[in-house]
């Protein structure tokens, strides 16, 4: 909570402004959400009731001075005693979805060891069902027709395949049809292969978010970039957000890898898992990753490796919000200046499925808002941006 009370910074975006996205996701997404929930899994009696109660809670309620269980005890309760009695429609965006997902895990019994229910990903139907889909099937066989372009045009169209795919976020999808590409707003491209191709042996990071189409194009990437480099792919330590990738997602798409008809798929599922299992692909988590404070509150330890890296990938929105600050910006504000703090070399990959966006050229910014109103929240738009 730590930069709540900064007023050197812009307001934070909160969920109580009728017509806002973000309060629509807590009044629209969410009780989709549930239902899903619900017709995935035979859950009990006692799950239902508090998966029905946390939904009312969240949208006529206040935060109990209950502390969820799970990783991370000590900070979250030290929220939750600063929390504790305010209504949820008070709270600010990032935190009250970070303790939104929460709070859906202890409902569902996700870290009760005594529970038949411990350990049970609670989006995974949604995840399979993207990993066996036909849409996955179709990026595949464009992969593979990858391999006859050359090296400097296929990496680019990897990277806007990884790019493009922050747009299967699943969440986003529980009252949206997929929505069409449209434009990158914002193109760094150039910046980020200027970083990979720098000289040394360090790393480059890559803070993975969706699983599915999204985690599989990253990992397309990912192979591109190990032609240079080293690479540290960073997952969720547990489900979190909707279909945010774990590792047991990143053992499911090298399986189906593995598993496609297509020999540069399979030949890529291979190399990827060689590269695990060589550690020329580190995997790591970190329990930040799954915490409501931005990047400007680092613990020590990812702050120092960030800083050692070639330079850090984040993926999608969740992170740009978390990394820009979930405020309410200017959209014209330079993306270095808003990201400067940063402990080294930075690029945001994100399709725009919130009100925030910071980098965007003003006349740019008259054209979207003008031509399209809602490009921010609709997943059509991209940005890729990079402080370097
Ligand atoms: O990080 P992702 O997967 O690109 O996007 C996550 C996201 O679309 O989900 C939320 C809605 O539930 C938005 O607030 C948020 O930006």
């Amino acid at each position: 909570m730590a930069d709540d009370q900064r007023p050197d910074l812009p307001p934070r975006i909160g969920i109580d402004r009728p017509g806002s996205f973000s309060r629509s996701v807590f009044h629209e997404r969410h009780p989709v959400l549930i239902a899903n929930l619900l017709a995935d899994f035979p859950y009990p009696p006692r799950i239902r009731e508090r998966l029905e109660a946390l939904l009312d809670e969240t949208l006529h309620g206040a935060v109990p001075a209950v502390v969820p269980p799970g990783p991370n005890l000590p900070f979250w309760e030290a929220e939750i005693a600063a929390r504790a009695g305010t209504p949820w429609s008070a709270l600010p965006y990032l935190w009250a979805e970070s303790y939104f997902y929460r709070r859906l895990l202890e409902a569902v019994e996700y870290f009760d060891a005594e529970s038949p229910w411990c350990g049970i990903d609670l989006f995974a139907p949604q995840k399979h069902a993207q990993l066996a889909g036909e849409e996955i099937q179709a990026d595949l066989d464009a992969y593979a027709e990858l391999a006859e372009k050359d090296p400097d045009e296929r990496r680019q169209a990897l990277l806007y395949a990884s790019l493009w795919g922050n747009q299967a976020d699943l969440g986003f999808r529980t009252d949206n049809d997929i929505a069409g590409q449209s434009d990158v707003v914002v193109d760094d491209s150039d910046a980020i292969w200027d970083l990979v191709d720098g000289p040394g042996e360090r790393p480059v990071i890559v803070v993975a978010d969706n699983a599915g189409r999204e985690l599989t194009a990253d990992l397309a990437l990912v192979d591109a970039i190990l032609e240079t480099t080293a690479v540290e792919l960073h997952l969720k330590p547990h489900p979190y957000f909707v279909s945010d990738a774990t590792g047991q997602d990143l053992l499911a798409t090298l399986d189906a890898l593995a598993a496609n008809a297509n020999k540069p798929v399979q030949a890529l599922g291979q190399r990827l898992r060689d590269a695990v299992r060589d550690e020329t692909l580190r995997v790591r988590t970190h329990g930040f990753y799954a915490l409501p404070s931005t990047y400007r509150h680092l613990p020590p330890a990812l702050a120092a490796d960030y800083a050692a890296a070639k330079l850090v990938i984040v993926k999608g929105d969740l992170n740009y919000r978390r990394l820009v600050g979930d405020r309410e910006w200017d959209p014209t504000a330079p993306f270095g200046e808003v990201v400067g703090y940063f402990p080294g070399e930075v690029a945001a990959l994100r399709t725009a499925k919130s009100d925030l966006a910071v980098g965007v050229p003003r006349a740019r910014l008259t054209v979207l808002d003008t031509a399209s109103p809602d490009w921010r929240i609709s997943g059509t738009h991209a940005m890729i941006q990079v402080l370097h």
